[in-house]
């Protein structure tokens, strides 16, 4: 089975700042749930800005499918497989209402209305929130917007998850609500989060993100609880 995602020898500053990668490489097959911890600042956002094309590596490949990444067209089939939590959510919610957002990316796609309509609300109950489909973004909460934000990811049926920080402002209920929601999803994902109770029950395959690399974590959930300790 060929990698659904590759990074390849990714090295990358930003300018005038240190090496955030050094030589960076993994990949990822699908339905595989990776995890990836790591200090403030070693470069989790960073790196999914990367794959996403949102910056470009000073040397490296992204791999998509066994294809280099390399033209416009190559990067809009690469940002329909793979869904970007960002870690702000309001980075994610530009539309009058939270449905609006929903059902933007499957009218943009070409869904009828109906369809796209039927689709929003499907994935804003699986979440919780269908109650807000008809508040305008900026009236949610924190976690509520994390979780709309999300609502407009998961609409799109991406093949590979970028999670970065998914769990952040969650109340209990809507925490646990999540936690089983991956943990059954049958998709590819990689999830940046400081949440090393919610990282646990999702998955054990861990990396740390340290001095620009990614290091695989062997017996990952104590390991990895060591490094915040
Ligand atoms: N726009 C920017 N310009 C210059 N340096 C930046 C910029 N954004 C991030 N950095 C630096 O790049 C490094 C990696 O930042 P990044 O946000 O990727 O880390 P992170 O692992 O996601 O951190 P956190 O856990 O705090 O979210 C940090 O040293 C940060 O200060």
């Amino acid at each position: 089975m060929i990698p659904l995602l590759q990074v390849k020898d990714l090295c990358f500053a930003y300018p005038n700042g240190h090496d955030v990668f050094k030589n960076l490489s993994f990949e990822i097959f699908p339905r595989e749930k990776v995890c990836i911890v790591g200090k403030n600042g070693a470069g989790k956002t960073t790196l999914f800005y990367i794959i996403m094309g949102l910056l470009r590596p000073v040397k490296g490949e992204i791999i998509l499918d066994g294809k280099i990444v390399r033209t416009k067209e190559d990067l809009r089939c690469l940002r329909k497989k793979i869904g970007f939590l960002f870690q702000d959510p309001e980075d994610q919610l530009f539309c009058p209402t939270l449905l609006d957002d929903v059902m933007f990316g499957p009218l943009n796609m070409g869904f009828s209305r109906d369809d796209a309509f039927d689709k929003a609300h499907k994935v804003l109950s699986m979440l919780g929130i269908a109650h807000l489909a008809h508040k305008p973004p900026y009236a949610l909460s924190g976690g509520q917007k994390r979780l709309g934000a999300l609502a407009s990811v998961l609409v799109m049926e991406p093949e590979l998850l970028l999670l970065d920080e998914p769990s952040s402002g969650l109340d209990e209920e809507a925490w646990l609500n999540l936690v089983l929601l991956l943990q059954n999803l049958n998709k590819a994902m990689i999830i940046a989060s400081h949440d090393t109770g919610f990282l646990e029950r999702v998955t054990p395959n861990w990396y740390e993100l340290a001095d620009g690399k990614l290091i695989p974590l062997k017996n990952c959930c104590n390991k990895a609880t060591e490094t915040f300790k």
